[in-house]
């Protein structure tokens, strides 16, 4: 036997004895969790039987809570042997895709570390089999090539010597091939997975993660930890796989799932991610997104625009002027500068505006105007201005409480001179009394209630105000006075009718926070914001005010801004907003979604000069294909829809520029074509042929594209051409680009993509 074959067979018996063990360790499993279920069923029986269903004698509801405490230790061990058997399950069959072997310094002998979805042990001797992708020293296997190499275990670094680095293939429990890599994960089994059909469903990295995904996944010192990365870089790969470490990791950080929220662009991308969490074993986490928050914070008070409406009314705005006003309008309210203002505000309105009255009661000064307003000024525990208010109002009932029976007492008196009262004296009285107090509680609520949407309204109200605040403030956009002055009157129009753009969200979310304190996630350690160029300085000052405690992963793409020119600065502001003691950035610039071919063609779009470069995977070239009219547009797109599925490509996208032509497609065609709508609030992708807008696909990606219209009015502003750009960055494979009259000019000229005609 060769060296060769030893090497094979060696590798064969390590398999055969690896499947063994997980076998065994299944099938101990599956024993286990039929006790378990029994255990279970038994547990919840007895409380049912022993325990009476609703009770008010105290002594049996405690009884039951005991059973209850039983019931709840079973489920807890019956879900985590569930939880085993789908381990063991899902590792059956490809229980490791990597080995290092290391020798650590001071030793003589390599170690053999196998790594695979989840570590594999010997119960009996303890031997591991197989590390967990997360196990510390997993971490050599993505960082390190042959040689010297380090990892950092729990008691501090440990050094030594790769001598090997092998990666496998293994399908259905036989070794379909293996291979010894001198460099950084081999690009071997990169190039095959990257070559498949993307799925409806985002899916796991883990056998190639790379060396510099690696470093964000495992970062454990960082608060605040910003990822800037060009389209298809793995940036929501990375996210969902660094919650998976840190939920690994969680042990010793005390983090569970309930800790961590993932703020999410739209209800369709929450779907497409929501299944790589638990194929790497873990529980799901929380995902939320900003219009939730919104809509729900500020329900009963004003009807808000959804993000969707908001950019919808930008693509659908009558004429490019009318589109840059709302531009520049967001960008206005959504700066740091604006933040400043409504601080201002704020302040404005504690000292000048809340209407003090000094407070008497049975003839006697409660307190003065003066008093009240000091004691508010001054208060020290920097508590929320609704709390503190209330407070006061509180503390100004109790001193009343003692002054009431004096009171009666001089009511009294007065009821009795009066007629038809004299079987009724006391209760009329106290009935008096009460009157009163209400009435004074009443007068009290008109300075102790303070109310954001009142307070918003009023800046826009007084536009005196609103200059006197905003003086020295500069604000993005140069908007002149009298862009200002029509921005001011008709936000006000908008908010008397009840009504707020989405624009308005933000700062009446950060008043009705910075007002009454925002406790609605207390529990949350990590927050993930996904898309991070979506969001403006207001929105991240929100942030800071819901996860004061947390740390923050925030990972974007500048060039996937809609509308607004994205750019670094963005993420200096995050920095400054945030506030956290460890900041770290990093950028990843290769991107692994699309051929070559595909973000060459990109990259001319989007006409920029960026540092970004593609994983070396070769594809059709794009092509350009111009239609006689939007009729033989629509034919061409259902045609190569069509030929693309039949082809064997599984998703397969029609990316239109907004929701309402997408919508109006979809209606031409659904009679035609097997082909889903995807909406901003249900929708999901599916196998098959999607409809969609591009700000929707954001996040989202597709074996093939076909961008429908991409005419020269279609697509012409620089916002259009961001829109374009994310439209042609969605696809993996194949790219077709078409339009009637004249073509984008941002679409490569002839010859840098092939053109045709229908
Ligand atoms: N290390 C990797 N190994 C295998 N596939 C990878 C790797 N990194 C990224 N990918 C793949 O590249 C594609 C893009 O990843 P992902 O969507 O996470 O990127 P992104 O940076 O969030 O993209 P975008 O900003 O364009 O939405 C996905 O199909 C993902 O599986």
């Amino acid at each position: 036997m060769d060296k060769e074959q030893q090497r094979h067979q060696e590798e064969l018996q390590y398999l055969a004895q690896t499947e063994q063990l997980l076998q065994t360790l299944l099938n101990r499993e599956l024993d286990q969790l039929e006790s378990r279920k029994e255990a279970l069923i038994e547990a919840r029986r007895d409380m049912w039987e022993n325990t009476v269903h609703s009770s008010r004698d105290f002594t049996r509801l405690t009884e039951m809570n005991q059973y209850l405490v039983g019931v709840n230790q079973q489920t807890a061990g019956y879900v985590n042997t569930l939880k085993q058997v789908a381990k063991y399950k899902h590792m059956i069959g490809s229980p490791y895709f990597g080995r290092v072997d290391f020798i650590e310094d001071g030793y003589e002998e390599a170690e053999k570390i196998y790594v695979g979805l989840h570590t594999v042990m010997e119960p009996e001797n303890h031997q591991v089999f197989v590390y967990d992708w997360r196990a510390p020293v997993s971490s050599i296997f993505y960082r390190h090539e042959p040689g010297r190499a380090a990892y950092e275990a729990p008691g501090g670094i440990i050094e030594g010597e790769v001598l090997r680095k092998r990666q496998y293939k293994i399908k259905d429990g036989q070794l379909v091939y293996f291979f010894d890599c001198n460099v950084v994960i081999t690009d071997q089994i990169l190039q095959e997975i990257l070559s498949h059909n993307a799925s409806p469903k985002m899916r796991t990295i883990v056998e190639t993660i790379q060396k510099e995904q690696d470093r964000i996944i495992r970062d454990r010192e960082t608060d605040l930890l910003i990822v800037q990365g060009v389209a298809g870089s793995g940036k929501t790969s990375i996210a969902l796989h660094r919650i998976a470490y840190l939920l690994y990791e969680g042990h010793r950080s005390r983090l569970t799932s309930n800790n961590v929220l993932i703020l999410s662009p739209n209800a369709v991308f929450s779907q497409y991610i929501s299944h790589v969490l638990p194929e790497l074993g873990e529980e799901n986490v929380a995902q939320t997104t900003f219009d939730d928050i919104a809509a729900s914070a500020l329900a009963g008070r004003f009807a808000v625009e959804s993000r969707a409406e908001q950019l919808e009314g930008l693509l659908q705005a009558e004429d490019s002027r009318t589109a840059f006003r709302r531009q520049r309008a967001i960008a206005f309210k959504g700066s740091r500068a604006f933040v400043t203002l409504l601080d201002r505000l704020l302040r404005h309105w504690a000292h000048r505006v809340i209407p003090f009255e000094d407070v008497f009661y049975d003839g006697v000064t409660v307190e003065t105007r003066q008093q009240l307003k000091n004691r508010f000024l001054h208060n020290k525990i920097g508590l929320p201005m609704a709390v503190q208010l209330r407070r006061l109002e509180e503390t100004v009932l109790k001193k009343i409480a003692p002054l009431q029976k004096r009171r009666l007492k001089r009511i009294e008196p007065i009821v009795t001179k009066s007629e038809g009262r004299d079987f009724e004296i006391k209760s009329f009285s106290r009935l008096l009394s009460m009157k009163e107090t209400k009435a004074l509680r009443r007068r009290l609520r008109r300075f102790t209630r303070v109310d954001y949407g009142r307070v918003y309204e009023t800046l826009f109200a007084q536009p005196k105000l609103f200059a006197r605040l905003a003086r020295g403030l500069s604000f993005p956009g140069d908007m002149t006075e009298k862009e200002i002055e029509a921005l001011i009157a008709e936000t006000r129009d908008r908010l008397r009718r009840g009504q707020a753009r989405y624009e308005d969200a933000a700062p009446l979310l950060y008043l009705k926070f910075r007002l009454e304190g925002a406790s609605l996630y207390p529990e949350i350690k990590q927050v993930v914001v996904d898309e991070a160029q979506d969001y403006t300085p207001l929105q991240y000052a929100i942030f800071a005010t819901l996860f004061k405690e947390a740390r923050f992963t925030v990972l974007g793409d500048i060039h996937q801004s809609v509308e607004k020119e994205g750019d670094l600065g963005l993420y200096d502001e995050v920095v400054e907003i945030l506030r956290k003691p460890q900041t770290l950035r990093l950028y990843l610039e290769k991107g692994y979604r699309s051929s070559q071919e595909i973000s060459a063609f990109a990259r001319q779009v989007l006409g920029k000069d960026q540092n970004g470069m593609s994983f070396e995977r070769h594809d059709e070239a794009p092509r350009i294909v111009h239609a006689e009219d939007s009729a033989a547009m629509d034919d061409a797109a259902a045609h190569d829809a069509a030929a693309f599925v039949d082809a064997g490509f599984g998703t397969v996208a029609i990316i239109c520029k907004s929701q309402r032509e997408a919508a109006g497609l979809y209606d031409r065609l659904k009679d035609r074509l097997d082909v889903k709508l995807i909406q901003p609030r249900e929708g999901w992708v599916e196998t098959g042929i999607s409809i969609v807008s591009a700000y929707l696909a954001k996040g989202l990606e597709f074996d093939a594209v076909i961008v429908y219209g991409a005419d020269e009015g279609r697509y012409r502003s620089d916002l259009d051409r961001r829109l374009l750009y994310i439209a042609c960055t969605r696809a993996l494979h194949r790219l077709i680009v078409y339009h009637t009259g004249d073509s984008s000019p941002f679409l490569p000229g002839p010859g840098k993509a092939a053109t045709g005609f229908i």
